[in-house]
């Protein structure tokens, strides 16, 4: 197979340069050295913000990554941030089940959040792609928009492309609904 094989076209309906914040929180920035079943072959947390901006490039948005293993910085960086992004796909990570103040933050803003985890989160012990200890709860689900899980790396990218076919459809995010 040549590597055209591997690309897929991507037609978008529309052209606006949506601004996205991709945030992810304690312990991803050990990304290198976590379990390799859960977490894949992503060499480096640099490695996986360079991988989800590039996507963004090809679907013509910009992408801008911010990482903390401090909560306290991840709430200032949604304070500061609010005005100017479109949307927010967050890994809570360390902060999954403990991450109101973030959550929270978050739901303030107004905008589209879509949570997002290498593994699935909901999985059963012994699923091939859960935590490997069992189901746990995430106390963001609740209030995000949307959520992508189990598909390692590949979640970030559901949740990019998800988020910016969402963005260019009037009425996912207006008042109306679709076929008013
Ligand atoms: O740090 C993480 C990463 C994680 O959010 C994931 O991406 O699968 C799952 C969380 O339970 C864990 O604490």
């Amino acid at each position: 197979m040549t590597d055209d094989a591997h690309e897929f076209r991507i037609v978008r309906r529309g052209d606006r340069d949506h601004r996205i914040a991709v945030i992810d929180g304690p312990n991803m920035s050990n990304l290198g050295a976590r379990s390799r079943k859960v977490y894949g072959d992503v060499g480096s947390l640099d490695d996986l913000k360079a991988y989800v901006a590039g996507f963004g490039e090809r679907l013509g948005v910009t992408v801008e990554n911010f990482s903390s293993n401090y909560e306290g910085a991840i709430l200032e960086y949604i304070h500061e941030s609010a005005e100017r992004v479109d949307a927010y796909i967050v890994n809570p990570a360390g902060l999954t089940t403990v991450g109101e103040g973030v959550r929270h933050a978050l739901e303030e803003t107004g905008r589209p959040v879509v949570e997002v985890h290498f593994s699935n989160i909901q999985a059963g012990a012994g699923h091939g792609r859960g935590l490997g200890g069992g189901p746990i709860a995430s106390s963001f689900t609740h209030t995000a928009t949307g959520l992508t899980m189990g598909m390692r790396q590949y979640s970030y990218i559901g949740a990019l492309t998800a988020l910016v076919a969402a963005l260019d459809d009037g009425y996912f995010l207006g008042e109306g609904v679709a076929g008013d």
